[in-house]
């Protein structure tokens, strides 16, 4: 049992990919009937990457961030250390890594609604240098939802809960056909 923010939570609670039931129709529908609500998500339960290879939350991408998003009562936070994989600066983690982190975040405040959406755009503020090696808290909620379009925000803070970064995303609801080009593509490069 860990704490992160104002939550516990249980690494061992994380729903794992193969327990999501991707038999009729593959991955994407997997995370459609799981994000309408058919797997039950408990606040404090870490959520599953987006893909194994997703490179915010993929555990099986060498170069990602490894996020670990944990439900929350309003959305969604995690924690997170950037590394030299991610330098700009000297020290300092790159700018589109942080937005990097931001989005796939926004990705996972989806459970919150209950569909499939993706990013339409994205504006970051970046308050203070992201420093190498410092955990940072990410919170991200939905604002608002007008038929196909959520609005969605997220803050980020150090140690010692000074701001460093916030978010602002609007979201477009898709069906699961939006994402069916990439993966016949990937299918057929037999990945
Ligand atoms: C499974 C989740 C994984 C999450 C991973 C983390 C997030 C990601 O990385 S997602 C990947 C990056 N994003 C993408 O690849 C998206 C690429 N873009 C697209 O495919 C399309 O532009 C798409 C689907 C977003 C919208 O296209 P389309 O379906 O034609 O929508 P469109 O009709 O133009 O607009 C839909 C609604 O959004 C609104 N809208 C569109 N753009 C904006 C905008 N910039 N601001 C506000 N509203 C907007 C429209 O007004 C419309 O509203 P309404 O339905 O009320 O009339």
């Amino acid at each position: 049992m860990a704490t992160l923010g104002d939550h516990d939570y249980d690494y061992a609670s994380v729903v794992r990919h193969e327990e999501l039931d991707y038999r009729d129709g593959g991955l994407i529908a997997g995370w459609a009937a799981h994000l309408a609500g058919q797997v039950t998500v408990e606040v404090g339960q870490v959520l599953p990457p987006h893909s194994p290879h997703c490179a915010g939350c993929g555990p099986d991408n060498s170069a990602g961030l490894h996020l670990r998003a944990v439900r929350t009562a309003s959305g969604v936070e995690a924690v997170h250390s950037f590394d030299e994989a991610q330098v700009g600066a000297p020290g300092i983690a790159h700018g589109g890594a942080v937005a990097l982190a931001f989005d796939d975040l926004f990705g996972f405040s989806l459970y919150t609604v209950g569909a499939l959406a993706v990013t339409r755009s994205l504006t970051v503020e970046y308050h203070a240098p992201f420093l190498l090696h410092h955990p940072y808290t990410f919170r991200v909620q939905v604002t608002n939802r007008t038929g196909r379009r959520l609005l969605l925000h997220a803050e980020a803070s150090d140690a010692t809960g000074k701001k460093t970064g916030s978010a602002d995303a609007t979201f477009v609801v898709v069906d699961p056909g939006h994402f069916a080009a990439g993966a016949e593509q990937e299918q057929s490069q037999g990945q």
